[in-house]
């Protein structure tokens, strides 16, 4: 499985360009990392690669071929700011099914309790309401995860549990993995190689 994006272009509205001529390959158990300075545009072209966003020019095809955009997307975006990615009228349970059916091996994996699926999104911390965005996102037909300032607001062991849980789901689905990050600390040690934006 290869994803691939080429001489990408973009620009918001009729604005200058964000950046031009990016090109970026990763395969199947690769973990590549994406660093750069702030507002590069580091975190619009993850979009790009998911599908949130058209780019004005260039391509990203899986395997030489557009993505299919009607159905799950195989690429799935992890942000910073889980309180951002769930809706807060909806429980947990709902939030969490939404792609899929996660069985309790995996959500202990993760960390994530039984009863925090009966809770509002409010009722829980933002690493504990992360570990729910990282779930939702690792669905079965999920070939690609862009972990986008993933564990930022995390303290170190609770970074490091979710790290250890995702690199080996990842492994055990063939799976790619994208780490936007400012901290180097966790880009060498998880990366195999870096884009710089
Ligand atoms: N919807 C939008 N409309 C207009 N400009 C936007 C929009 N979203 C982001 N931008 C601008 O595009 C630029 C790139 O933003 P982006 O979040 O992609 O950068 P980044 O490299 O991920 O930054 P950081 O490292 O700080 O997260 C920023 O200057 C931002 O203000």
């Amino acid at each position: 499985m290869l994803l691939e994006a080429k001489n990408i272009g973009f620009k918001y509205g009729a604005g200058d360009w964000l950046f031009r001529h990016v090109d970026l390959q990763v395969e199947a158990l690769e973990v590549v990392g994406i660093t750069g300075p702030s507002g590069v545009g580091k975190t619009t072209f993850s979009r790009i690669l998911a599908d949130y966003e058209l780019p004005n020019e260039g391509t990203v095809t899986m395997d030489g071929k557009p993505i299919m955009t009607s159905s799950y997307h195989p690429v799935q975006l992890v942000f910073q700011h889980p309180e951002k990615a769930v809706n807060p009228r909806w429980k947990l349970r709902r939030t969490l099914n939404e792609g899929w059916q996660p069985n309790d091996d995996f959500l202990d994996k993760l960390g994530i309790k039984q009863e925090w699926l009966n809770r509002w999104p409010n009722e829980l911390s933002g690493g504990e309401l992360q570990r729910f965005c990282v779930a939702r996102a690792l669905g079965p037909k999920t070939k690609f995860l862009i972990a986008d300032e993933m564990t930022t607001m995390l303290d170190a062991v609770t970074q490091a549990q979710i790290w250890h849980a995702v690199l080996d789901i990842a492994k055990e689905r063939n799976m790619g993995v994208l780490v936007i990050s400012h901290d180097q600390h966790l880009i060498n040690r998880v990366c195999t190689r870096v884009l710089e934006f």
